[in-house]
């Protein structure tokens, strides 16, 4: 990568200057506490730097997955407060976000004052497929910038997304590559070019499709793919079996198939659970009981059961896998680790990965609060991505439009 980086921006003078910084502030929240505020930290570096050489700080982010129009939940507002409880400099929460609310704020902006835009997502041109309708969002937090304005992308974990804030402002702006992704790019980097095998990918989560696609390429990467977390009762019900009440695409069951179809030939093993834990209903204080992944409907719980977490002997032959591997990249918690009751399969694969010898990256906004609401230390792992989907995507090799953007 050849980008222009944070540094030459700050080199060239930036005191009264509007920048533009896309941060990735897509943090877990329990109401309006953020429950990990891992991505808040990993980005602030770059705000301090902008804010203390003098710039006017316009920060644009995404929370969650609103539909293109404003939705309370999905606010930016407690990243934004925890923003401004860890800064030492001035943070601001606009209304809106290219609105009348941020006009009238960016306008009042001093030197070194940070003014965070309302999440982009609530405008539905931020995720349009039409470059026509992408550019003119794009347009409109462009002008917020005045006419000596420049672009910082820090949002690795959204650098896979073709989204307005992401892709089109660097198209039209003087566009840098901000800190926190030029590190993550460094060490994710390590582990395509001289990856050290066995290699063992474990994947978890619930953004399933998602997740399912990056499959595809792993096929021939990985030695072995550990799957857990709400995409293992697609490959259960690929393989002939019920899964009551259970997280399920079905839609992708002959995606899962072609997988498994090809997995041998391409030199990859899939380990799937043998033991899930069931539910009676999604809540933390629900009844629950360890069957056969291949008989989940037989639980008490019958048709309604819902598969929550791995086994205990699913748990023990991941960590298995774990402890004979050179590498491990882990991307998404292996069941709902946010209830207690759910979290032992989480709990026991980042045991796993901290006794492992292998290099170990964990991806991902939830794997890395799975990880430190159970209590690890980010130094017990070989390092720690903000990025889930971004971080998986980088592995696989595929073009990250919000990177090839700044290619010089
Ligand atoms: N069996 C399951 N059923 C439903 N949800 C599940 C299951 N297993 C895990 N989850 C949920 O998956 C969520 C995390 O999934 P996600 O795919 O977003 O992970 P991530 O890649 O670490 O995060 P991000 O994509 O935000 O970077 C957690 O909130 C967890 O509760
Ligand atoms: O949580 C993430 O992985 C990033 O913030 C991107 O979010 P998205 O998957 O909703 O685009």
């Amino acid at each position: 990568m050849t980008s222009h980086t944070l540094n030459e921006l700050i080199a060239e003078g930036v005191r009264g200057r509007y920048i533009l910084v896309r941060s990735d502030l897509n943090v877990p929240l329990d109401g309006s506490t953020v429950t990990d505020d891992g991505r808040i930290k990993a980005s602030l570096p770059v705000l301090k730097k902008l804010s203390d050489a003098g710039a006017r700080v316009l920060v644009t982010a995404h929370l969650g997955r609103p539909k293109g129009a404003p939705e309370e939940k999905y606010s930016l507002k407690p990243a934004a407060d925890r923003l401004a409880e860890l800064a030492d400099f001035s943070v601001q929460l606009a209304k809106d976000t290219v609105g009348a609310s941020a006009k009238e704020l960016a306008s009042g902006l001093q030197d070194g004052n940070v003014l965070v835009l309302e999440n982009v997502r609530f405008d539905a041109r931020e995720t349009s497929k039409d470059d026509a309708e992408r550019g003119a969002f794009a347009d409109e937090l462009v002008a917020l910038t005045g006419d000596n304005g420049a672009f910082v992308d820090d949002a690795f974990g959204a650098v896979h997304r073709k989204h307005a804030s992401v892709y089109d402002v660097a198209t039209r702006l003087p566009s840098y590559l901000g800190d926190l992704v030029h590190t993550e790019v460094e060490v994710l980097r390590k582990l395509t070019t001289d990856t050290q095998r066995p290699y063992v990918v474990v994947l978890g989560g619930s953004k399933v499709s998602d997740k399912l696609a990056v499959i595809n390429n792993l096929l021939g990467k990985a030695d072995t793919i550990l799957v857990g977390g709400g995409m293992l009762f697609t490959f259960l019900a690929a393989a002939g079996h019920k899964v009551a009440g259970s997280l399920l695409e079905e839609d992708q069951i002959p995606v899962v198939q072609d997988y498994l179809n090809r997995a041998a030939d391409a030199g990859t093993s899939f380990v799937v659970p043998t033991d899930v834990v069931v539910a009676s209903r999604f809540a933390a204080d629900a009844d629950h009981e360890v069957v056969r992944a291949d008989a989940i409907e037989e639980s008490t719980f019958g048709a309604s059961g819902i598969g929550l977490d791995i086994g205990p002997e699913t748990a023990s032959a991941f960590a298995a896998h774990i402890e004979g591997a050179k590498t491990v990249f882990w991307n998404g918690p292996m069941g709902v680790f946010e209830f207690e009751a759910f979290s032992s399969g989480t709990r026991a694969i980042a045991q796993a990965l901290t006794d492992t010898v292998a290099f170990t990256v964990v991806g991902g906004g939830d794997s890395a609060a799975a990880v430190r609401t159970l209590g690890f230390d980010d130094s017990q792992f070989g390092h720690i991505s903000t990025g889930g989907g971004a971080s998986l995507e980088y592995l696989e090799g595929k073009e990250l439009p919000g990177l090839s953007v700044l290619d010089r």
